[in-house]
């Protein structure tokens, strides 16, 4: 007869057989995952999210796991995916969530993934500017995007990593070099700068923020970031000292958590949160929900840089639609100038990143 030990070690020698090394990690002693009773995950999504042990990662995958359209999860970093996954996988949430650590498991992490939402790279200290960043955030990209093209070149890319005005015109690039390049599906977050902006206009007019709308253009850095308070939902009218201070809040409220967090990063709780409602409205427009239309960082033709933040109709192919600015007045007039010159300098810096 079998004894207990030889009975366990085979099942080790099948269970390995069966699942490539990243998904071991989830193999705990005792009864093996692979003798459990489930059929699999539940119909949904299949997200991946690199960079999951971080700052954002983290609360993000906590988020993520929390949504029911997602079945599958997967939570990839260079560091400390065991224990986060291990964390987050006690949920008793539907999808199902997997680990990789390092970049050898990157490619078991993106293969049959719908959407791939990137956090990953070094944030910002005091005195820093988001383009201070570029230098290390760029080959993290870089990288993960040769990742995203070999293994899953039809997933939604959602990009927070800073500098994003950079960061996208880079993945770009890496797509364009792959072959694998479609404008519609490679998305810059913005979300948290409409978070925000949500969030201040609705204390200067006394209003629930969730019942207010401000469509914030341009990009994701200092005077890039546009809001179009003349474009406000409800309808609304500000006195010109709240324009100059709403304008100025939202453009710095990323510098307003980096000096208040005083040396320990920028936003994480409130960009998992923006991410989150990002990626939400993503997977319902792959879902084929309508009228689904949200800001992003997108390659436009709404003015002559190839890329460009407004809000953009989300569907089955990504950002559908790219939708125009609308009327602006004399003051977002100026901060356009003053938006696309800064903006075009740092697509520019992407795009030759790769290309040189
Ligand atoms: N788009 C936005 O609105 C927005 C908002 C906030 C922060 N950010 C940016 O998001 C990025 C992450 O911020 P954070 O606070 O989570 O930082 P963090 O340092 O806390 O976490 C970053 C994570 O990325 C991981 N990482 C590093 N290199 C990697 C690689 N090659 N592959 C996979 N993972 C890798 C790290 O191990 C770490 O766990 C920063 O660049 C930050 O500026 C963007
Ligand atoms: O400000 C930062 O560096 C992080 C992020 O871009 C933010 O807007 O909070």
């Amino acid at each position: 007869m079998q004894s207990t030990s030889e009975a366990n070690q085979r099942i080790a020698r099948i269970a390995a057989h069966l699942h490539p090394p990243s998904l071991q990690m989830e193999e705990n002693s005792g009864l093996r995952r692979s003798m459990c009773r489930a059929k699999g995950a539940a119909p949904g999504f299949k997200v991946a999210i690199l960079g999951a042990a971080g700052g954002i990662g983290q609360p993000l995958s906590l988020l993520m796991k929390m949504n029911p359209l997602v079945s599958v999860l997967h939570l990839y970093d260079v560091v400390n995916t065991p224990g986060v996954t291990a964390d987050v996988s006690h949920m008793d949430t539907g999808a199902v969530v997997r680990g990789f650590l390092g970049q050898a498991q990157l490619d078991d992490a993106l293969t049959g993934m719908d959407l791939v939402i990137i956090p990953a790279g070094v944030p910002r200290k005091p005195g820093m500017t988001r383009d201070d960043l570029f230098n290390i955030n760029a080959g993290i990209v870089r990288t993960l995007c040769e990742g995203v093209s070999r293994c899953c070149p039809k997933a939604l890319v959602n990009l927070i990593s800073n500098p994003v005005n950079s960061t996208v015109p880079i993945a770009a690039e890496v797509f364009k070099k792959a072959g694998t390049y479609d404008p519609k599906r490679l998305l810059g977050v913005t979300m948290l700068d409409v978070v925000r902006a949500n969030t201040f206009v609705a204390e200067v007019l006394g209003l629930d923020p969730r019942e207010v709308d401000v469509p914030v253009v341009g990009g994701h850095a200092g005077v890039t970031i546009l809001p179009l308070l003349s474009q406000v939902k409800p309808p609304c009218s500000f006195s010109p000292e709240e324009i100059t201070y709403l304008t100025n809040r939202i453009q710095n409220g990323g510098t307003e958590v980096v000096e208040a967090k005083a040396g320990s990063g920028s936003a994480t709780l409130s960009m998992a949160y923006a991410a989150v409602k990002f990626a939400d409205v993503c997977l319902r427009g792959l879902r084929g929900d309508a009228g689904i239309i949200e800001c992003s960082f997108v390659a436009s033709q709404v003015t002559e840089l190839p890329f460009f933040a407004t809000k953009v109709r989300l569907g089955r192919n990504g950002a559908e639609e790219v939708l125009p600015l609308g009327p602006l007045n004399e003051f977002e007039r100026a901060g356009l100038v003053k938006a696309k010159k800064e903006l075009a300098e740092s697509i520019q810096k992407g795009v030759s990143f790769i290309k040189k």
